[in-house]
């Protein structure tokens, strides 16, 4: 049984490939070409811990692919000792004629590069395709989401400044360092409070497990774009229910959002899938309109890539 592990996937995988799959995934979702249902989540008694199962089937050329994802999240994985990942995982691919396994591929990296993808998909197509302004980029919560954002969204949009903020204010100012450095800049710019972030922010993305609103409507710029990616089992409680009433809301999967975000009346302000303003069945919102990405990360994002990953892998492998 071929095992592509974490280092390969990191060493194959560059952020272009892995925003080409998610938008090709995303696309084919509002097709309808696509088998996904909401995730399993077990839940395990008396911690914040999840496991989830993810299957899915896409149906493309080039992304195509059956495949299942295990990930658990346990949030205290980065407090411990020894800090590890929050989010860990593996994800299946089966040939499509046989059912049989063709390959289990480390998804931890797939996972943290397809979630920001995901992201950049809908900034490139609900902010940026239409002339916005890519002048300040806020990031709330500086783990391995905030960090990834951070990176993958300079490198594709140029933000020239950075803001990043953190619970643990220690946490921002190190990431904030450390990127500077790495990229010899001083775009990177740790912010004390969540409102000095997002005040004048032109994108926005929050990334915490924050059970408490964490972005203010009153703090946020006309026609500004919002992702929100984290907040583990509620996924829209990062952004206070005023953020929401006055803003369109884009999803990756209506289905499996409508099952992941019941608590949230979606039937409001959801607009519909980024999927369909890409392929041009949905329109974009009034220019002065905020707008929201409330991605909560589909099974067959995560199949696209692994295709991508096990091609890549393949394609080294043979001209060795
Ligand atoms: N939508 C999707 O497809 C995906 C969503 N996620 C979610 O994104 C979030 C971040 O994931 P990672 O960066 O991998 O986790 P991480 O553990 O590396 O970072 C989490 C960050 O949240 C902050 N945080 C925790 N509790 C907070 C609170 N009460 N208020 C403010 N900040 C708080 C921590 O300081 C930390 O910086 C999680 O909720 C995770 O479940 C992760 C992967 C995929
Ligand atoms: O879609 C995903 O893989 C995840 N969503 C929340 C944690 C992991």
């Amino acid at each position: 049984m071929l095992y592509i592990d974490e280092s390969t996937v990191k060493d194959i995988l560059k952020w272009e490939k892995t925003f080409t799959a998610v938008e090709t995934a995303m696309q084919r979702v509002s097709e309808g070409r696509i088998v996904q249902k909401p995730r399993t989540m077990t839940f395990i008694p008396n911690t914040a811990n999840v496991m989830g199962t993810m299957p899915g089937y896409l149906d493309d050329k080039e992304f195509g692919a059956l495949g299942c994802k295990l990930v658990t999240s346990f949030p205290n994985n980065a407090k411990l000792e020894n800090p590890l990942p929050s989010v860990n995982a593996n994800i299946m691919i089966l040939d499509e004629k046989t059912g049989i396994m063709k390959a289990v591929i480390a998804g931890t990296e797939i996972t943290t590069q397809r979630t920001s993808a995901a992201s950049a998909v809908a900034t490139k197509y609900l902010y940026v395709n239409h002339s916005k302004q890519c002048g300040v980029l806020a990031i709330l919560g500086t783990g391995v989401q905030g960090r990834i954002h951070a990176e993958m969204f300079r490198h594709l949009f140029g933000f020239p400044e950075v803001r990043l903020w953190n619970r643990s204010k220690e946490k921002a100012k190190r990431l904030a360092e450390e990127l500077n450095k790495k990229y010899n800049t001083n775009a990177f710019r740790y912010c004390e409070d969540n409102e000095t972030c997002i005040k004048g922010a032109d994108v926005i993305v929050t990334a915490t497990n924050s059970p408490d609103p964490i972005v203010q409507r009153s703090w946020i710029k006309p026609g500004a774009h919002i992702n929100a990616v984290g907040a583990n089992r509620h996924h829209f409680n990062e952004l206070d229910r005023e953020v929401y009433r006055n803003a369109d809301l884009f999803v990756d999967s209506i289905e499996t959002s409508q099952a992941e975000m019941a608590g949230l009346n979606l039937d409001d302000n959801l607009k519909g899938e980024v999927g369909a303003v890409i392929n041009g069945t949905l329109p974009v919102s009034p220019r002065e309109r905020i707008t929201i990405f409330n991605g909560i990360g589909m099974a067959v994002e995560d199949c696209a890539v692994a295709r991508a990953v096990y091609d890549l892998y393949n394609q080294v492998k043979y001209k060795m």
